[in-house]
């Protein structure tokens, strides 16, 4: 069921009542969401920059791009409903609380009717993951492999699920140098994928929009990828002059290969040629498990993640056991080889060459 009219008046009306500030992030998205709901993708014209609260607020609804006013709606009257109800039964968990330390800068972690909620935060950089974002990812998977929770599932803020490496990671140059730069963002990629790998509980990805790069790849590792007719999925390694990692060189060729054989086409297709799939085009290749409507997608998704939740959960970690530990010692080596491999990779002319066109503005995929 999509929210009416009514729901998103209340909706305004219980963000009116809130007891405790949420914040300028949210306060930003709820004015996002307000603002392509009732007029749809942005037509101000972008403020100066020195104009820092109109220009945040321009970003934040320009970050919307093209979602429909009835998603729009429906994802206001969640934000607000997950910001009432962490008020009063769910936990907004805190794992600075844990840390001694802030909270998450570029993430959203929930906790609510036993599933963990991690949200990529940087909407107005259609989620690219920073090196910090790296780290919080890692973070929030490790409290939530321990929390109370049944289920695990990341999402994305904004329009996109993510757009993959953030590509300024490639200009923090450490004292070392370049080399030494690639040697400790291998080491980096290695620790992420693997946080992945040993992932105890169930994980789901809920796929709101675009997935680019290693968001993608990483996919073979959860347990249900469930896409809104939104999505697509685009590993572009070549034209960034990369090579695959996130174990996709194993799990893709295994899950879209045809039974009889080891080899899959469709799976070079992607990883080599950098061929970008619908939603529709992934699910018949098995990479993801359901599509649903954009103007349906959260509300059912999370109906339905509600109900897992309740089965027995150590009945559903055995399970995941039972069924990921043959692959676990697998996943780990092709892991180290795909590292050390892009290690290699992000010294090469081809993959300076793309990354400088892009951040120079002269290149997107
Ligand atoms: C030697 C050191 C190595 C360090 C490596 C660390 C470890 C890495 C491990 C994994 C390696 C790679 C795997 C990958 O993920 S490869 C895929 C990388 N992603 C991309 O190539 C996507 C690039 N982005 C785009 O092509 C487009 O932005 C878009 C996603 C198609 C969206 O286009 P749009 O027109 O709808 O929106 P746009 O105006 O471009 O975006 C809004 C602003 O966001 C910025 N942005 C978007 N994506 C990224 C990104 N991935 N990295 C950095 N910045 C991004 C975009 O530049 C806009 O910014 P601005 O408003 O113009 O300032």
């Amino acid at each position: 069921m999509r929210a009416s009219q009514e729901d998103f008046e209340s909706a305004m009306n219980q963000v009116k009542l809130l007891k405790k500030d949420p914040g300028n992030e949210v306060k930003l998205r709820l004015y996002a969401l307000y603002k392509q709901a009732t007029e749809g993708p942005c037509n101000m014209p972008k403020p100066g920059v020195f104009d820092f609260i109109n220009k945040a607020k321009w970003d934040a609804w320009n970050a919307l791009g093209s979602l429909p006013k009835e998603t729009a709606r429906q994802n206001y009257v969640d934000l607000v409903s997950s910001l009432t109800s962490s008020s009063e039964s769910s936990t907004q968990v805190k794992p600075g609380a844990d840390r001694g330390q802030q909270e998450y800068e570029n993430l959203v972690v929930t906790s609510e009717d036993g599933i963990t909620k991690i949200m990529f935060n940087r909407p107005t950089r259609k989620n690219a993951i920073s090196t910090q974002m790296y780290q919080e990812i890692m973070l929030a998977l490790k409290a939530a492999s321990k929390d109370d929770s049944t289920i695990t599932v990341v999402t994305g803020n904004g329009d996109y699920y993510c757009s993959g490496n953030d590509l300024a990671n490639f200009t923090d140059i450490p004292p070392g140098g370049v080399e030494e730069k690639a040697k400790q963002s291998a080491i980096m990629l290695r620790d992420f994928v693997g946080t992945f790998i040993d992932f105890p509980k169930p994980l789901v990805a809920v796929v709101n929009g675009p997935a680019v790069g290693i968001s993608v790849t990483i996919l073979g590792l959860f347990d249900a990828v469930y896409a809104s007719d939104r999505a697509t999925f685009h590993t572009p390694f070549s034209h960034l002059g990369l090579s695959p990692e996130g174990c996709a060189s194993y799990t893709f060729p295994k899950i879209m290969g045809p039974a009889k054989s080891c080899f899959s086409f469709q799976a070079t297709e992607m990883l080599i040629f950098g061929k970008k799939l619908t939603a529709g085009e992934a699910c018949a290749q098995g990479l993801v498990t359901e599509v649903f409507p954009d103007s349906t997608f959260q509300k059912e998704v999370w109906t339905r993640l509600k109900a897992y939740s309740k089965l027995p959960p150590n009945s559903m970690r055995i399970s995941k056991q039972v069924i990921r530990n043959m692959e676990k010692e697998k996943l780990h080596a092709v892991n180290a080889e795909e590292s050390s491999v892009l290690q290699e990779r992000w010294l090469s002319d081809e993959c300076i060459n793309a990354t400088m066109n892009f951040l120079s503005k002269k290149a997107k995929l």
